[in-house]
């Protein structure tokens, strides 16, 4: 894998995923590849975020794992060298990018407007994650948008639920849409981790 539009191809939910205990990583994982979902991103937002993915990318091989919530060039940097296979970002600023570049991962940079979006497409990403989906337009934005940027596709994220779903899933723009909801953080608390496998597999089966 090599872009970032193939990374909207893996599956059709990417879940957001908060790692609290480092012990839930590798069980998470798994659970979420045995409901049929092949990527995940591992958000930077808990002191064990870069542990989790240096085990999930060590131990469980046939899920993308990637770094999300990146914030800094630092943490760029860091996630790459946990071993992270791609990077997601909320929004972007220049150094970000920069450092983004620099680890020679496919990235979903963050954009939430129309300019954002533009600057990231004149940098030659394409594929884009549309944060905060909900408060930012959600589906009637991702259609507004079509016509005048018909080459991006989006990851929309942020808001979105398996009820809402199909309606940004069914967008020749949406590659993928992201969502914390398969992976509950009570779940992961009570060690549950068949109930994020059936979520996973309700998830897989929006593709079809
Ligand atoms: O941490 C980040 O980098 C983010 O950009 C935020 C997450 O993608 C959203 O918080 C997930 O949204 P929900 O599915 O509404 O929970």
């Amino acid at each position: 894998m090599t872009t970032g539009t193939d990374l909207l191809e893996l599956s059709p939910v990417m879940p957001v995923v908060v790692i609290d205990d480092v012990d839930d990583a590798v069980p998470t994982a798994r659970a979420l590849l045995a409901g049929g979902i092949r990527v995940i991103e591992l958000t930077l937002r808990t002191p064990v975020a870069l542990a989790a993915i240096e085990r999930v990318a060590t131990e469980v091989p046939g899920i993308v794992i990637g770094a999300g919530t990146v914030t800094s060039a630092g943490q760029a940097k860091q996630a790459a060298d946990a071993g992270a296979k791609f990077l997601v970002t909320p929004g972007c600023t220049d150094t970000v990018l920069e450092a983004a570049f620099a680890t020679g991962l496919p990235f979903l940079p963050g954009a939430g407007t129309v300019s954002e979006a533009m600057r990231l497409a004149e940098r030659g990403l394409t594929a884009l994650k549309f944060f905060p989906a909900e408060a930012s337009g959600g589906v009637d934005y991702l259609k507004s948008v079509a016509g005048p940027l018909p080459s991006l596709r989006f990851c929309p994220t942020g808001g979105i639920t398996a009820a809402t779903a199909p309606a940004y899933l069914a967008l020749p723009n949406v590659g993928c849409i992201g969502g914390s909801w398969l992976t509950p953080k009570k779940s992961l608390a009570a060690k549950d981790f068949a109930t994020v496998e059936s979520l996973a597999a309700e998830a897989a089966k929006l593709g079809a």
